[in-house]
């Protein structure tokens, strides 16, 4: 299946899907066909460029509309004939006219573990409510932001010091390995959203 990954940043959870995709060993049955970010030159564009995979960025400050960006993304996808796209830390809301063009391939990690702690400060939230295990949840994107069915979960435990910096850097560990997991258990046709936001295993 061919793979489209969208960044706002660093880019270590596209990092990872480029090492699972293009690693032999491994049968993701995805190839990542096209990286866009929506600022510019940010590490994970490097990380694109490093990999010969084709990026582009799309700055949502030219267009009007939140509508009008999500359909010139849409738009580049499509041309790059993407079948899946990834969100790995894209930080901007999609519209529901996006996610609905996407149902059922569309997909994000959140660093927590879904329903807790959703929005952009779960590792912060975590802390905060003296929780012992967090983690990741790789999960289908509806509009209702952080609220798609759950497809893969990995658990990390809290340390007595830790702080935000180093849960984040834990909870990423996981992510690395349940983005890439989430990603071929899609591509390989393992699971499907079924209508009523339910995952129907095959
Ligand atoms: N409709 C839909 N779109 C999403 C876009 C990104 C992410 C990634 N996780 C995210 C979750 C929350 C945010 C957020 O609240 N950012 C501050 C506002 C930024 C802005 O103005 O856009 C960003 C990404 C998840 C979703 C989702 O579950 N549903
Ligand atoms: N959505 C969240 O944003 C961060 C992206 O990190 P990176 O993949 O850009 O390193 C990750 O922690 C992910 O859970």
């Amino acid at each position: 299946k061919r793979v489209g990954v969208l960044i706002s940043g660093s880019g270590t959870n596209l990092q990872a899907l480029i090492d699972a995709t293009q690693d032999p060993l491994q049968d993701v049955g995805a190839e990542i066909v096209l990286v866009i970010s929506n600022k510019p030159r940010v590490e994970g564009l490097r990380r694109a460029e490093r990999a010969n995979i084709p990026r582009k960025v799309l700055s949502h400050k030219n267009f009007n509309s939140r509508l009008q960006f999500d359909m010139a993304l849409h738009q580049e996808l499509v041309n790059a004939g993407v079948e899946i796209v990834c969100l790995a830390g894209f930080m901007r809301i999609l519209t529901g006219e996006f996610t609905r063009k996407w149902k059922g391939r569309l997909l994000n990690v959140h660093p927590a573990l879904l329903p807790l702690f959703k929005g952009v400060d779960a590792q912060k939230q975590a802390l905060e409510a003296g929780v012992r295990i967090s983690g990741c949840t790789v999960h289908f994107v509806e509009e209702d932001v952080d609220a798609g069915a759950i497809i893969v979960q990995e658990s990390v435990p809290i340390e007595v010091n830790d702080n935000v910096d180093t849960l984040v850097e834990r909870i990423k560990a996981a992510e690395h390995k349940a983005f890439p997991k989430a990603l071929q258990l899609l591509a390989t046709d393992k699971i499907k959203l079924g209508s009523d936001n339910n995952i129907i295993w095959s």
